[in-house]
């Protein structure tokens, strides 16, 4: 649980290099982590919130008429580029810009999804997201309260741990640009479960490969990962 009560007013002091590492080794050990003190206000959280349960509430030929994305049939698109690229530079002692530069206003440069699961009488025998990881660089998860049921799959071993709600929180893993994090979503037998999910994608046309910079001198001639732009990852995901 990383807070950002110190960093909040920009200043690129001690506690904003600390949080910056402290977010770049979760994301290392764990792809995830939680975010608290993070200056949204708790009125926009909950009206959000409402707005998502006005949504599921809709008769479902009314829902259906919502702006859903040509080829994925999830989610309700917006656009923000701006949030949440420099703590990855800063952590990792590259310029500034190193990855912002490459996240420009596209028209689906970034997705909402929000999700509902119902209360289920069977939960261990159904999900409610099965196993994925997320395709894009960055997902900002709102996810409830109190009704727990997002899990990532622990490497060390491949079990699934919980990922424990934490109230005026987000979550935030890093996607397949980066690095590929497993995780999905349970169903819980008593309540249900309302999740927001903010992704994060650079530009179409931006090719992704490992900063030179990171790449120790031993190995520089032999690249672990080929480099692909976002866009033809894109396209062979939706294929
Ligand atoms: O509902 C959750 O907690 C997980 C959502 C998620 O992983 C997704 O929408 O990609
Ligand atoms: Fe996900």
């Amino acid at each position: 649980m990383i807070s950002l009560c110190k960093v909040i007013e920009g200043n690129k002091d001690d506690n904003y290099r600390k949080a910056c590492h402290n977010m770049v080794a979760a994301s290392e050990k764990w792809g995830f982590f939680k975010l608290i003190d993070h200056g949204v206000k708790f009125e926009i959280i909950e009206n959000m919130k409402n707005m998502c349960n006005d949504l599921f509430d809709l008769p479902m030929e009314k829902k259906m008429k919502g702006g859903r994305l040509n080829g994925l049939p999830l989610g309700y698109s917006a656009t923000n580029p701006d949030y949440g690229k420099n703590w990855t530079t800063d952590g990792l002692g590259l310029p500034s810009d190193f990855f912002s530069k490459n996240f420009k206003e596209e028209k689906e440069a970034t997705m909402i999804r929000v999700n509902r699961y119902p209360k289920c009488p069977l939960p261990k025998k159904c999900l409610g997201l099965g196993s994925h990881s997320d395709p894009p660089t960055l997902t900002i998860l709102l996810q409830d309260d109190e009704v727990g049921g997002l899990q990532v799959l622990r490497p060390i071993d491949d079990q699934w741990v919980g990922i424990r709600p934490v109230s005026n929180s987000f979550v935030i893993n890093i996607g397949d640009t980066l690095e590929s994090v497993v995780h999905r979503a349970v169903v819980n037998k008593e309540k249900s479960r309302l999740s927001a999910a903010y992704f994060l994608s650079p530009s179409s046309k931006v090719t992704i490969e490992s900063p030179p910079q990171l790449i120790p001198p031993i190995s520089s001639n032999a690249k672990m990962y080929k480099p692909f732009t976002w866009g033809d990852f894109r396209k062979e995901l939706l294929s």
